[in-house]
């Protein structure tokens, strides 16, 4: 490989290197170079960087790289992977031939300077490119490169656009410049496009709409025609007008012959991005987060499928069943035919860690034929959010044939009760048998509320359960509740749940609805409590000293895993905007929920 010499500045250098690799060594020198190539994919200016074999020499490899400037290709010279791994390489190898070259040609195809680079063979090319003045969009276009990365084999480079400050800008004010500016060659280099704009005046920034003007009157107008692109904006306030500057976004981006997509997914209750993320100022909390994640997921599938041809990047296979049918109880519901449900879920899913797989089901039972707690949305969602950073897919349904019919059970793997009342349902054999079969179960703060006699859930009466079903699960039923209070919650760390619950402190103060039970599940040795309350702190407890909120245990001849947690009647729990408690809450229900998963 060796580093070449002599090259002109500010022109594109083309190097080829042809290298003879003995064939005992060609494995290691293979793993070698897949390493080096994909860390140089992710460099700046790299426009191409491939191995190939010589059809006739079995031992012949020659590189071919395209980079952007003689400046980049030096940067090259001192990453760490070329210093490591070069040297390594090429005491394994002899160097036939190395060429620098320039085009010959003045003409290309689009003059696009990535062309004649296999793209089924690298990986996509995602740029997300914003402006900003305060910061808000530049938080989104972070989420937006975190989510293309949820799909594997994509490079994502985040630039702001450069541009003076305007007259109105006040000196003192900063720019957020942490991302390198992006030059013209970010935008030949990508095979898909985030543009992102703060919402001004109802359309896009000044800043932006000059650097596409100038990317025009530099040449590029034309060479940019069937990439992939979508539209992202911060606006001052919800109805500021940010769908009108999404589009007008697009309206750029079209000109330019970018193919553009809407998303029809729910990724919220009553929350979408069919236009892209319309953010007011800053993405806060889960919702918002989750949308632009989404977005750049999207892109990467788009870019995966139609630019990569990767079939399994399809968006078709990927749509998310259970997002885009957000149903929750308490609304009136667009219902959704079990049947559609299940098609659309048995798609193969391209799972959040990026891995394609046929991920396993988790049914999100919402079933509220009593009392009704507000915070269910926004727990289903945090649960679906969850399970999905698992690898694994959630259905959130209040349809009770998905627990009576052993046939539609059958096809999910864990159940996660959330905040039941009343008669949620009448056959338990399916739930039973899923059990038997060592399949998990979690129940979520009122869940275990469900089945009581009295009409009143609201804590006021003791009530008696009048199914046992809940109790064989759970060890124990819901009796009463005193009103919301302060307490003083102790966490015991001797348990199977993982590492993660140690950053939640071993005691701390906390606000929530405090249950009390039928049974004292710290008597049954086969149940382990992980949170407890002091009642001394609290009026109202009728469990003594040993007051039981979260526990674990597994049942059957299988050692189906059960989780339960009576932390987290709020929905500030679950939407990130409840600070430490907030915090301690999610760790503890995600600690158990994945002890379930990972042992269904
Ligand atoms: C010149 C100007 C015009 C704006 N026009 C709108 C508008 O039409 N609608 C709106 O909701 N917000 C408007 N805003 C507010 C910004 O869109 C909002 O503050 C946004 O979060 C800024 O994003 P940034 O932090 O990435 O700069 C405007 C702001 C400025 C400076």
């Amino acid at each position: 490989m060796c580093k070449p010499d002599n090259m002109s500045n500010q022109i594109h250098i083309h190097v080829t290197v042809v290298k003879d690799v003995p064939a005992e060594k060609q494995q290691k020198w293979l793993e070698m170079a897949k390493e080096l190539a994909s860390e140089t994919w992710k460099e700046d200016g790299c426009i191409s960087y491939d191995f190939v074999r010589s059809t006739e020499k079995q031992n012949r490899f020659i590189i071919v790289e395209e980079w952007e400037s003689q400046a980049h290709l030096d940067a090259h010279f001192n990453t760490p992977h070329f210093q490591t791994l070069v040297p390594l390489m090429d005491g394994m190898s002899e160097t036939v031939e190395l060429d620098v070259s320039q085009k010959a040609l003045a003409i290309s195809r689009h003059n696009d300077t990535s062309s004649g680079v296999s793209r089924k063979h690298r990986n996509g090319r995602i740029l997300v490119l914003y402006d900003t003045s305060s910061g808000s969009t530049a938080m989104i276009a972070d989420l937006i490169a975190e989510g293309v990365k949820l799909l594997d084999k994509m490079d994502v480079r985040v630039r702001v656009v450069p541009g003076a400050a305007a007259t109105w800008e006040k000196p003192e004010t900063k720019r957020d410049i942490s991302h390198p500016f992006a030059t013209f060659n970010d935008v030949y280099w990508a095979d898909g496009i985030a543009c992102g704009t703060p919402t001004n005046l109802g359309g896009i920034s000044y800043r932006m709409k000059q650097f596409w003007d100038e990317f025009s009157q530099a040449g590029g107008w034309g060479s940019t025609d069937g990439k992939i692109a979508t539209a992202f904006t911060s606006q001052g306030g919800h109805g500021g007008g940010g769908e009108l500057a999404a589009m007008a976004m697009q309206t750029v981006l079209m000109n330019f012959g970018f193919s553009c997509f809407g998303i029809t997914d729910y990724t919220g209750f009553l929350d979408t991005n069919h236009y892209g993320s319309i953010i007011a100022k800053k993405p806060r909390n889960l919702e918002d987060k989750r949308k632009c994640r989404r977005q750049g997921l999207r892109l990467a599938e788009f870019v995966g499928y139609y630019i990569n041809g990767r079939d399994e990047a399809n968006p078709v296979h990927t749509k998310n069943a259970d997002i885009k049918f957000y149903n929750f109880p308490g609304i009136p519901s667009r219902s959704v035919p079990s049947d559609v449900l299940d098609e659309r879920t048995s798609a193969p899913h391209v799972s959040l860690e990026g891995r394609s797989t046929e991920a396993r089901k988790a049914l999100i039972f919402t079933k509220m034929e009593d009392y009704v707690h507000d915070s269910t949305p926004a727990m289903a969602s945090w649960v679906l959010c969850k399970l999905q950073e698992f690898g694994w897919k959630g259905v959130v349904t209040d349809d009770k044939d998905f627990l009576e019919s052993e046939e539609k059970l059958s096809a999910y793997d864990l159940v996660v009760f959330l905040n039941n009342s009343g008669q949620i349902f009448d056959k338990t054999e399916a739930l039973m048998k899923h059990i038997e079969q060592g399949k998990g179960v979690v129940g979520v703060h009122a869940a275990i509320a469900a089945f009581l006699n009295g009409k009143d859930a609201s804590g006021a009466t003791v009530m008696e359960p009048t199914s046992e079903i809940f109790h064989t699960i759970f060890g124990s039923h819901f009796k009463n509740h005193p009103p919301v209070q302060k307490g003083k919650v102790s966490m015991n760390f001797k348990n199977d749940l993982g590492p993660n619950l140690v950053s939640v402190p071993s005691e701390f103060m906390h606000t929530d609805e405090f249950f009390n039970f039928t049974k004292n599940v710290y008597d049954d040795p086969s149940i382990t409590v992980v949170a407890s309350l002091d009642e001394s702190t609290t009026d109202g407890g009728l469990m003594g000293e040993r007051h039981p909120l979260a526990w674990y245990r597994n049942i059957g001849e299988q050692k189906a895993p059960v989780f339960y947690s009576a932390l987290g009647h709020f929905s500030h729990f679950y939407n990130g905007t409840g600070g430490a408690d907030s915090e301690y809450v999610t760790t503890i229900l995600e600690a158990g929920l994945r002890y379930c998963c990972d042992n269904s």
